[in-house]
Formats: C-alpha cells, structure tokens, sequence
C-alpha cells in the first residue's frame, strides 16, 4: 500500500532501535495516505510519474545547489518538462536546487542556514541523523554530502514530500537507501533513541510546548548524542520570552520566541548538557526572497517597510540562533 515508504519500512526492520518504530510507523503511514494531504502526495505522484527515465549518475551535495545528473543529460523536452513540473509543485520555500541542468530557485537559500552552522556541530560523517521539520529535505542531502551513514527527515507537508521524491527517485539505489522522507509530524514518533545527531531547525516556535518538543527531541538521541537547534531569539535576560499577542511576522503560528539565556535555561533543566550558542543571525532578504517558485509574501511584506529591524507588528525582527547541545551518556 504505501509504496514510496516500503524501502524504509524494509531498512528498519534489521535495526535494534529503528524497528521499534514498527510498532507505529505502517498504520501512520497508512493513515497519511487516506488524509487529505495524502490525497494530495497522490496526485503529486503523478506528476512525478513522468520523471520516471530520469536517472542521475552525477550528484554534487557539497555545495549551495544540490545537484543532480547533468544538463546534457535528457533532451530539449525534457528541459521543458522538468520547468513545468517545477511550477506544477510550487511553492518552492527551500533550496536551491539543479536538476539535469534545470535550476530551482526557492524562497530561502538554504545553504546559508547551513554555512553557519556546519563548521560548528559534530562531524556528521558515519552518523545516523533524524531532521525534524525538514521541508523539502534540502539540508537533508547536504548531510548526505558530509558522509552521514544515514539520513531520515519528518515533515507532515505533502508538498515537500513530494518534491523530496522528485530528486530521490533519480539517484542511485545505494543512495536511495541512506536517505528517507516521511511525511510525519514530530508527535507521531516513538521514544527511538536510534540517531546519532538530532536537528530541529525553524520548529521550535511552531511548537506549543517547547520543553515539550525538547524533551521529545531527546528522547530520538542515542546516550550522548547531539541536538543541533535552530529557532527564532529575541533579545532579553533569562527570563525573558515572546509569545506574539496574534501573528509574528504575518505567521498566525508562532507561540514562542525566547532570549538566547531562557533558551540555553530551558535546554540545561531539560537535561542537555554541554548547550553551545553557535551562531546568531537577523534574516536578510538577501536568504528569505520571493522568486519564480515561490511568488507570494515573503521577509521584505513582513517588515516594517520604514524599519527594517521590526516586524509588521512592531516585534524585534526575525533572528535566529543555532545550539548545540548533548544527551547526557549512559
Ligand atoms: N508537527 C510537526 N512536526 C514536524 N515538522 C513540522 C510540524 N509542523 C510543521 N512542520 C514543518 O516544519 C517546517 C518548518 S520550516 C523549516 C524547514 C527547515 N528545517 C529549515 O530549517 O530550512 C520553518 C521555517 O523555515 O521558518 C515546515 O516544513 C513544516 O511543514
């Protein structure tokens, strides 16, 4: 029944921790393709039925376009078939990407995030990573691109599932192996404690509770493994917290927004250990833009037009900071 997530299910049957997920995992799966937004993947799906010749021999996830196979690789029509589809599955919000030559140019350029914090965290090369909240997949790759052993991501947005599989199912069926989407939200994993590094980027404020997602987060890690954590910070003391009175930056969904010292607070009485602040950044519109995939709203109609600095709502504007931070050791 759910084919694209078969690969998966058959990997984590001969793993000790990650077939614990069994117990769960097909009857979500299940339950996602009969929603509404499995409905959605499904019709997405056949779209991406007409990339079925496409086979990519030549990766490049080392750098801010990942890439597959080679421009001169398909035929004219193919070109335009793969512009179409592009647009077919906008919004593209995450990216850029280079598919046989064709360049999709998303809302935010992702490898910037990543420039940040790669020189930061753990080596990620022979690790099993689980990336939370991770839209279309396109840091899952650049991990991929750091020799990690194994990469899993959970984004419950069919879109971006869908526009994952666009660039897996034209890899190499060894490649195809190491990297999975599942279109699940963060509340639908079991207790795991299978990965090695845990990221969870721009999640954290979506969340309602955020010790709950934080202890949630650690019970994915391995005894001593590594949460890399990306949020939104406001300036402020330890005690200092935003909850947004309605919308932050037009974002109905944004429930907390704490000071770099309350969050380091939260994640040591939630028991991390050795928390590092890595890097503090305010979003610029040169990495959150509106392009061709993505023509809607973005940063520049969610400031403050006389004042940069500011939120339409007069809020400090969006920055974001990245830990690191470990599961206590056995
Ligand atoms: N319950 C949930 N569980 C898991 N994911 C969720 C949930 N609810 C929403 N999401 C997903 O979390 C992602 C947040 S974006 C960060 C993408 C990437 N990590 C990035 O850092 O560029 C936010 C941003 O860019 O500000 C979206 O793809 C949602 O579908």
């Amino acid at each position: 029944m759910f084919t694209p997530f078969n690969t998966f299910l058959e990997t984590i049957a001969g793993d000790r921790q990650l077939s614990r997920w069994l117990t769960r995992l097909p009857a979500d799966l299940e339950a996602f393709l009969k929603s509404a937004e499995g409905q959605e993947f499904r019709r997405y799906e056949k779209i991406l039925e007409r990339t079925r010749s496409l086979h990519a021999d030549t990766l490049n996830l080392n750098q801010p376009y990942v890439s597959f196979g080679r421009g001169e690789d398909i035929t004219p029509g193919q070109h335009q078939m793969l512009r179409a589809l592009y647009r077919e599955m906008m919004p593209w919000r995450k990216g850029p990407y280079e598919f046989f030559g064709e360049k999709a140019e998303s809302e935010w350029r992702s490898f910037m995030k990543w420039d940040r914090l790669i020189k930061g965290i753990t080596p990620l090369a022979g690790r099993k990573i689980l990336d939370v909240g991770c839209g279309n997949g396109y840091h899952m790759w650049r991990m991929l691109g750091e020799g990690a052993e194994r990469v899993v991501g959970i984004d419950p947005c069919a879109l971006f599932t869908a526009q994952f599989e666009l660039f897996k199912r034209a890899v190499p069926e060894d490649i195809q192996k190491k990297i999975h989407l599942l279109p699940l939200g963060i509340e639908q994993l079991p207790q795991l404690e299978a990965f090695d590094t845990v990221f969870s980027m721009g999640v954290l404020y979506h969340r309602r509770s955020a010790v709950d997602h934080l202890m949630q987060l650690q019970s994915q890690l391995v005894p001593g493994g590594e949460l890399v954590l990306e949020t939104m910070v406001i300036e402020g003391d330890e005690q200092t917290v935003l909850i947004p009175k309605d919308r932050y930056a037009k974002m109905p969904n944004i429930w907390y927004i704490p000071s770099i010292s309350s969050l380091e607070n939260l994640l040591n009485r939630c028991g991390y250990i050795n928390v590092k602040l890595i890097d503090v950044c305010m979003t610029t519109t040169e990495e959150q833009r509106r392009t061709e995939l993505m023509i809607t709203e973005s940063l520049e109609d969610f400031l403050d037009p006389q004042d940069h600095t500011r939120t339409i709502e007069g809020y400090q504007a969006p920055t974001r900071a990245v830990f690191t931070a470990q599961k206590k050791g056995r």
